[in-house]
């Protein structure tokens, strides 16, 4: 359970990007933000593992207050609360293997990570994740020579092997195109499903929004404008929410054809079902 309660965030330059937050998630949502550029969107997911943090307020995680956490809780924090980013953040020199299991960094000693000293059971998981975004075939690959898709899919494993109870994305599907955009928040979507991991994801696309919240959480200058079930929404509540018109480049489009993926073994076939 995540609960924000009167939660606000003034930047150091004055901004205030978050202003008077009261929200509530339970275990196991689907979320998607969403808001034009400078709501408050990226602010609202990173005050969440405190990547920044809130000036007002109290964010409580599992009925506990971060914002009153020391750095070893916050280390505890952000193992469950993983993180997933528009650019991956992978390292790119680094093998595949080697970047899906520093998931395990939050439970490794560092002398024993700085060694490669991971518990077989931790590589085992590794390996696992990525067979659940089927990219177990590039485990050795290093991941600078993978797509974007492909990126994103072992930043999806990486924080899977964290063995997180949230999963937090920042615009994960932003620059990626429409049939890989799919792909990505499929694994997203399906993962939420078999795991019951919270997932809160923020997006510019209010098509794919629709497609894969259960609810959608509208942003406009730092405060909550909107937060319900998705079929309580329409093209009013994103006009509502934006403060203006709808325009093309508001959706991703690429949806209609949009397949389980799980079956397709590279990321080539997936998209030649959709071409
Ligand atoms: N580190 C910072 N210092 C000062 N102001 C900031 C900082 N980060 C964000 N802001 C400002 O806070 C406001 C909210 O920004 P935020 O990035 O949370 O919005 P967003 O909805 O995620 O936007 P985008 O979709 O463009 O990422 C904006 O006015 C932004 O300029």
């Amino acid at each position: 359970m995540i609960e924000f309660k009167d939660v606000s965030l003034v930047y150091q330059n004055g901004t205030e990007a978050l202003k008077n937050i009261n929200l509530s998630i339970s275990q196991g949502e689907f979320i998607v933000i969403v808001g034009l550029s400078g709501a408050g969107k990226s602010t609202l997911i990173r005050s969440i593992n405190r990547l920044v943090t809130p000036t007002s307020g109290q964010l409580l995680v599992d009925d506990d207050n971060i914002l009153s956490y020391n750095t070893k809780q916050l280390r505890k924090l952000r193992t469950k609360a993983g993180m997933i980013f528009q650019h991956h953040n992978l390292v790119k020199r680094s093998t595949v293997m080697k970047n899906v299991i520093s998931g395990r960094l939050g439970y490794t000693s560092t002398l024993k990570s700085i060694f490669n000293l991971y518990p077989k059971e931790d590589l085992q998981l590794a390996y696992e994740s990525l067979k659940r975004v089927n990219i177990e075939d590039k485990v050795y690959t290093r991941s600078d020579q993978l797509s974007g898709g492909q990126q994103q899919r072992v930043s999806i494993a990486r924080v899977l092997t964290q063995q997180p109870n949230i999963i937090l994305a920042d615009e994960p599907v932003a620059s990626l195109d429409p049939p890989t955009s799919h792909q990505v928040m499929t694994y997203l979507k399906e993962v939420n499903r078999e795991d019951k991991i919270t997932t809160i994801v923020n997006l510019h696309f209010i098509d794919m929004a629709m497609e894969y919240a259960d609810r959608i959480i509208g942003m406009r200058d730092g405060e909550i404008v909107f937060d319900g079930p998705v079929s309580e929404v329409n093209e009013g509540t994103f006009e509502d929410i934006y403060g203006r018109k709808i325009r093309e480049d508001d959706l991703r489009g690429g949806s209609e054809a949009n397949e389980p993926v799980s079956s397709f073994n590279t990321e080539d076939e997936f998209a030649q079902t959709r071409n």
